[in-house]
C-alpha cells in the first residue's frame, strides 16, 4: 500500500511543479487523440523521472520494478459480459463482437459458456457461436464448461480450451452451479482429467475471492485451499475473481499472498468486477504483486446472473489506457477496442460503463466542434 499511496503523493508533486498545467493544457498537449493523451501521459512519466533524479524519496521506477513489461488482458465481454443480459443478443451481433475485439488485437477472448441454457438462456446459442468463429485464426477462444456435458459439447463444438468455475463460498457455489464446493471439485477433476486426454488447456476460477453476497468476508485461506486443488487438478491458469466487486487493495493483498504461497504467481489471473470502483486499483496492487494476466469486459459489461447486485467487469478500454499509461504492453489498439465497446452498447441500447470510453468520446466531440 505504501508503494501506491507513495505514488500519487509524488505524481501530485511532479503535477504541482508544473509538469501539466491542468486538464486544459492537458487536452491541448494530447492534441485531442487517443495517442495525443498517450503521448501526453509519458511525457508526464519522463517529467517525473527527472524530479526523481533530484529527490531523496524512493523513485517511481522503484515503485513500478514489481510491473510486467506486457499483461495479456484475458477479454470476458462475450460471455460474462453478456451472460446476465435479459434480452436474448442475436448470435450474429454476439459474432460480429468477437471479430470487433479480435480485430482491436487482443488474442485471449471468452467466447461463451456450455452450460445449462436453463439456468443461463443467454448463452443457449454456444455451439452457433463457436461454429461462425471456427475459422479465426491466432485466437484463444475459451469457453465455460460446468460438468462433462459441457465439456463434451464444447469439444464437439470446436473448443480447443476451456474453463471450469469453483467458488471460495460455499453459498455462491450453491448458487451458481447447484452442488457444494468438495462436490464441484470432484466434478471439475473429471473434466480436467478429460481435456488432459485431449491436450485441452483448462483454466480454473475461483469466484467470491473476497466477498460473497450471502456469506460477507470470504478467508484468504479459503481461496487459498481451492486454488490448489485447481492447480494439482492441472489447471493452466488460475483466474482469482472479485465477482460482486467489494475488494480494495487491503483485501486484494491479504489473498493474493494466501494464494502465492501455494500456486506460483505467473499461473494467476486477476478478475475484479468494479462495483465499488476499486477494480483498477485491485489490479494496479495485483500487478505489483508480479500478476501479469489480467480479465476484462469491453465496456464494463457483464455480471454473474447468481450473485445479486454484482456490476459488470473492469472495463477493458480502462484497463488498456492503465497499462498504457504505466508503459506496459499489451498489444492491444484502443481505438478499435473503443469501437467495439460502441458497437455492443449500441446495441444494448445503454451508455458505455468504460470511463476511458466516455472520456475519449466527449474529447473527439470537442474536438470535431473546434
Ligand atoms: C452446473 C449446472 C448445469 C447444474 O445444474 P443442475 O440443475 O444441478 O444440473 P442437472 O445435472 O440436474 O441438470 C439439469 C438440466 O440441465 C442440463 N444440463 C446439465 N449440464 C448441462 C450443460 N453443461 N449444458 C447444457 N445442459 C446441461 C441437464 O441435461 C438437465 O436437463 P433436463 O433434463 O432438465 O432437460 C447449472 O447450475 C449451470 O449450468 N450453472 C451455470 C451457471 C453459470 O453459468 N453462472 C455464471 C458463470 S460463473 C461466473 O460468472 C463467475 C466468473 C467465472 O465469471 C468469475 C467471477 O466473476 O468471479
Amino acid at each position: 500500500m505504501f508503494a501506491l499511496h507513495e505514488m500519487s503523493r509524488q505524481m501530485r508533486i511532479v503535477c504541482k511543479n508544473g509538469a501539466v498545467s491542468g486538464f486544459g493544457g492537458f487536452f491541448r498537449a494530447a492534441g485531442n487523440d487517443v495517442e495525443g493523451l498517450e503521448a501526453s501521459y509519458s511525457s508526464i512519466r519522463r517529467l517525473s523521472s527527472n524530479w526523481n533524479q533530484s529527490s531523496t524519496k524512493e523513485p517511481i521506477s522503484n515503485l513500478l520494478k514489481n510491473i510486467p513489461e506486457f499483461v495479456k488482458i484475458v477479454e470476458v465481454g462475450p460471455r460474462d459480459g453478456l451472460q446476465n443480459e435479459k434480452h436474448i443478443v442475436s448470435t450474429a451481433v454476439k459474432v460480429k463482437l468477437i471479430e470487433m475485439l479480435v480485430a482491436s488485437g487482443l488474442d485471449v477472448v471468452e467466447a461463451t459458456s456450455f452450460v445449462s441454457p436453463k439456468w443461463v438462456p443467454q448463452l443457449a446459442d454456444a455451439k452457433d457461436v463457436m461454429k461462425a468463429i471456427r475459422n479465426v485464426e491466432g485466437v484463444r477462444f475459451p469457453v465455460l464448461t460446468p460438468n462433462l456435458k459441457g465439456f463434451e459439447a464444447a469439444v464437439a463444438a470446436g473448443a480447443k480450451e476451456v474453463a471450469i468455475f469453483a467458488s471460495a463460498s460455499e453459498s455462491f457455489s450453491k448458487s451458481n452451479i447447484n452442488c457444494s464446493i468438495e462436490d464441484s471439485l470432484i466434478r471439475y477433476h473429471d473434466v480436467a482429467t478429460a481435456a488432459t486426454k485431449l491436450s485441452i488447456p483448462v483454466r480454473g476460477y475461483i469466484s467470491c475471492v473476497v466477498g460473497c453476497p450471502v456469506e460477507g468476508t470470504v478467508l484468504p485461506s479459503q481461496v487459498a485451499y481451492v486454488a490448489k486443488k485447481l492447480y494439482d487438478m492441472g489447471c493452466s491458469d488460475i483466474s482469482l475473481g472479485d465477482t460482486i466487486g467489494v475488494g480494495t487493495p487491503g483485501t486484494v493483498i491479504p489473498m493474493l499472498e494466501a494464494v502465492t504461497d501455494v500456486v506460483p504467481t505467473d499461473k494467476l489471473a486477476v478478475h475484479y468486477h468494479d462495483t465499488y470502483g476499486q477494480a483498477l486499483s485491485n489490479i494496479l496492487a495485483s500487478l505489483q504483486m508480479g500478476i501479469s494476466t489480467v480479465d476484462s469486459s469491453v465496456s464494463g459489461l457483464g455480471g454473474c446472473p447468481y450473485a445479486k447486485g454484482a456490476s459488470g467487469n473492469v472495463a477493458t478500454e480502462d484497463v488498456v489506457y492503465m497499462l498504457n499509461g504505466l508503459g506496459v504492453k499489451t498489444n492491444v489498439d484502443l481505438k478499435k477496442l473503443m469501437l467495439a465497446g460502441d458497437f455492443i452498447c449500441k446495441h444494448l441500447g445503454r451508455s458505455s460503463g468504460s470511463k476511458t470510453a466516455v472520456a475519449m468520446s466527449k474529447v473527439t466531440a470537442h474536438a470535431s466542434k473546434l
